[in-house]
């Protein structure tokens, strides 16, 4: 899509606030297979966009773009433009490191490293700040404080995070996300592996992040994508088939795919 339709398209641009991120005409290849064809969006800024689409659609894929991930493999190729703040992020020139402490990034199953608690969230920020001390301890508890988890380890910093329950490492896993300061947070189906108890606290914590931060989350879950987001995506066979106010597409979508899909009539 030109500039000009991108322009006049009302389901991208139709968002209340001003785009965080401008995904324009984006193809994916898998050595050669065609992944995501022509992906058009606007991300809101401090809302939390949702993807949804039955499996292999392209989800986690176009996920991945907004953090590069896919740099680190050979034989794999994004084409368009993804601007974040204006600046195209799949330029070569754009830097990972930067982009690494814009976007972070959280996966489906809690991978939390083997080491303390503490060291999970400490670990990042080290790597990318000179922090005195007392600076990096401070960060360490607001990270953790944000992901609502400081009340629950406060005391057991110095223990593994292994010994965590599969909800208390996800929301480790965020905290570490956040303790660099990310602007866009990803999450690609951070609740699959969890118990109702737990994706509820996720969920929640997803609510209370959206002020501060971008958030775009994939989810195989529809009733989770109604709950928690603000705009969503429908993608079918690596195309965005619809993307609108996260109402609108579960109570009045502008697309037969998209009906028959939240219906339950197909994926
Ligand atoms: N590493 C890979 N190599 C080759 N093809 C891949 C690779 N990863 C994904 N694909 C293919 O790309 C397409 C999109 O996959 P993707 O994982 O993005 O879908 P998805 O919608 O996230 O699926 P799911 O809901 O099952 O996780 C699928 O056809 C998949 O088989």
């Amino acid at each position: 899509m030109n500039d000009l339709a991108a322009a006049t398209a009302a389901p991208l641009t139709g968002a209340a606030t001003p785009p965080k991120i401008k995904v324009r005409d984006v193809h994916f290849y898998y050595n050669g297979y065609h992944a995501l064809k022509g992906i058009d969006m606007d991300i809101p800024e401090k809302q939390v966009t949702a993807i949804i689409g039955p499996s292999g659609c392209g989800k986690s894929t176009l996920l991945r773009i907004f953090n590069r991930i896919y740099a680190i493999y050979p034989k794999l190729e994004a084409k368009g433009s993804i601007e974040l703040d204006g600046e195209n992020i799949l330029d070569k020139d754009y830097s990972m490191n930067r982009l690494r402490t814009k976007v972070g990034m959280v996966f489906q199953k809690p991978v939390p490293f083997p080491m303390t608690i503490h060291e999970n969230v400490a670990y990042g920020i080290r790597h990318h700040e000179k922090l005195s001390r007392a600076d990096l301890e401070i960060r360490v508890e607001q990270a953790l404080r944000s992901a609502a988890l400081w009340d629950e380890v406060k005391d057991k910093l110095k223990q593994s995070a292994l010994g965590l329950s599969g909800g208390q490492q996800q929301r480790l896993c965020i905290a570490r996300g956040i303790a660099l300061r990310p602007e866009v947070l990803l999450l690609d189906e951070p609740t699959s592996a969890l118990d109702p108890i737990a994706t509820g606290r996720i969920e929640q914590l997803v609510e209370e992040l959206k002020h501060e931060y971008t958030i775009v989350i994939v989810t195989h879950n529809m009733q989770q994508a109604a709950r928690c987001s603000d705009r969503t995506a429908f993608m079918y066979l690596g195309e965005l088939i619809e993307f609108d106010n996260t109402e609108k597409i579960f109570t009045k979508p502008g697309k037969k795919q998209t009906e028959d899909y939240i219906t339950g009539r197909f994926g």
